[in-house]
Formats: structure tokens, C-alpha cells, sequence
């Protein structure tokens, strides 16, 4: 069996009700999909630091209210993810790609239109069924 990989994973919810997706860079697992931002849990920190970190280097936001939302176990052929999922229902600052990402601030209505990891499915779903916020 492969390894479990914890991720922190941020469902950015702005005011306007769109959520942020940023495209992943090419060279990486799943690269040229789009996806919620975030990033693996490193040893000592909790999801929510680590969610906090990661939004801060991929996406120059600063997270001021986390809920969550859910946890999506899934296997790929070369890894296991456990996408642990949150709202990030307060921020501050100006999403921008600061990896050189493509960002998007899309409607619930919209996101079927864009290409996730397989895991996404369940995430997507879940936004549904939690929303609004
Ligand atoms: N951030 C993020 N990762 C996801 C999503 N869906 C999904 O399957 N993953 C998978 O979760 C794993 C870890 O995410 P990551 O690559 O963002 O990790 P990271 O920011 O720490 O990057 P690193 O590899 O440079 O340390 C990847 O294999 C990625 O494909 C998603 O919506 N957001
Ligand atoms: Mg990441």
C-alpha cells in the first residue's frame, strides 16, 4: 500500500459567493489541473497552520476564519491523499498566483466546467451539499 499524504486543502469563499481555484504548475503530480489551493501538512504543524502557510506562499491571501468542511481520502496509483478540506471563510489581501498559477474566482454553478484530480469529485460535492457557508 502507498503512502498516506496529508493535505491541507482551502475552499476560499469570497464575498460575492465565488470560490478560488488556482491551475497546478505542469511539472507536478496532477499538473495542468486545476485545484483548491494548499499543500502537504509538514511534521509539527496543525491542517490549519499548514493551511494558513500554504495559501500565504501559493496564493498571497492571509487566513483570518477557517470551518471545515470535509475529509476526502482517495488513492491514486502512485500515492494515497487525505485532502483534509476547510472554508476559508475570512482573508485578507489580493488572490494572486504567486508560483506563476493561473488563478480563477468562479461561481459553485461553474465549477464542473473546469478539470480537477480525480479526488475533487468528492470535494466539489461536498461544497454543494454545505453550502452556502
Ligand atoms: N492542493 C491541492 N492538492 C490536491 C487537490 N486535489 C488533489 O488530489 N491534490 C493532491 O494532493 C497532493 C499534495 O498537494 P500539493 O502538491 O499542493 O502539495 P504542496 O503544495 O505541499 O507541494 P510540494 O509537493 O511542492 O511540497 C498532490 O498529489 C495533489 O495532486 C486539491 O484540490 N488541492
Ligand atoms: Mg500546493
Amino acid at each position: 500500500m502507498s503512502k498516506l499524504v496529508h493535505v491541507a486543502v482551502g475552499v476560499v469563499l469570497r464575498s460575492d459567493g465565488k470560490v478560488l481555484i488556482a491551475r497546478r504548475p505542469d511539472h507536478l503530480h496532477m499538473g495542468g489541473r486545476w485545484e483548491f489551493p494548499g499543500g502537504k501538512v509538514e511534521a509539527g504543524e496543525t491542517v490549519q497552520q499548514a493551511l494558513t502557510r500554504e495559501l500565504h506562499e501559493e496564493v498571497a491571501i492571509e487566513v483570518k476564519g477557517l470551518r471545515p468542511l470535509t475529509e476526502i481520502r482517495h488513492e491514486y496509483p502512485e500515492k494515497t491523499v487525505l485532502l483534509d478540506t476547510w472554508w476559508v471563510t475570512e482573508f485578507e489581501g489580493e488572490a494572486h498566483g504567486r508560483e506563476g498559477q493561473e488563478i480563477a474566482w468562479v461561481d459553485l454553478s461553474a465549477l464542473g466546467e473546469y478539470q480537477f484530480p480525480d479526488a475533487n469529485q468528492a470535494i466539489i460535492e461536498a461544497i454543494q451539499a454545505d453550502w452556502p457557508a
